[in-house]
């Protein structure tokens, strides 16, 4: 499968409460041109949204986010999950990651981290709290020495700072949750939903 850092440029980030908003919810982000949509592990609900999702919505790439443990790799594959993402990793974890057979985004924060990840095979990452941790510049700075590892930054990026962070040569795409505002999702507004993440498809081009 093509890198999940080269799916699209913006990865949603989904929190579900209610299984039955999955299909709609994913239906809408496809539809706006957000194919790969990250489910994560939050709540109760993920793990159905997940097969729903991947029953019923053939042109998503549904992966689950916030995978924290080994047993959450095999339920989450096992739900159908096509890609796995964490917000900070372990050995135990990355084992489980690697035996899994689906592509991973062990989550980073320190250059540290990413110098202990390549050195374990592993070159694509998500950066975490990716605003809190040091933003733009940060990873601006990690590009000079470690120009062989590549990030998808998540968390608190918005349609205001994503291009900037498009614009930088080791970052393949964002995640974000700003095309899922909260009042929309409990309205079922599939069409803001589907409107926002149009917009958010189109950030690539104004880099
Ligand atoms: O759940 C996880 O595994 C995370 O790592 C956290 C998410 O990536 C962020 O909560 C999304 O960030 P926002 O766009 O700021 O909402």
């Amino acid at each position: 499968m093509t890198s999940v850092l080269d799916l699209a440029p913006v990865v949603p980030v989904v929190v579900i409460d209610d299984p039955s908003d999955a299909v709609p919810l994913a239906r809408a982000l496809v539809a706006g041109g957000l194919p790969a949509i990250e489910v994560t592990l939050r709540t109760p609900a993920a793990l159905e949204a997940i097969a729903a999702v991947a029953d019923a919505v053939p042109d998503a790439v549904v992966g689950a986010g916030t995978v924290i443990t080994p047993e959450q790799v095999r339920l989450a594959v096992t739900a159908g999950a096509r890609f796995l993402v964490s917000p900070g990793w372990t050995d135990l974890l990355l084992e489980a990651m690697r035996a899994s057979g689906v592509p991973y985004l062990p989550g980073v924060s320190t250059t540290s981290e990413v110098v202990a990840l390549l050195e374990r095979g592993v070159r694509e990452m998500k950066f975490f709290p990716a605003e809190a941790a040091g933003g733009t510049a940060y990873l601006k700075s990690l590009n000079g020495p470690l120009p062989q590892a590549r990030f998808c930054p998540t968390g608190g990026i918005g349609p205001a700072t994503a291009p900037d962070y498009l614009a930088l040569p080791n970052v393949g795409c964002v995640g974000g949750s700003w095309m899922l505002p909260a009042d929309a999702v409990a309205a079922r507004d599939w069409g803001r939903v589907e409107a926002l993440a149009r917009e958010a498809a189109g950030l690539r081009a104004q880099v």
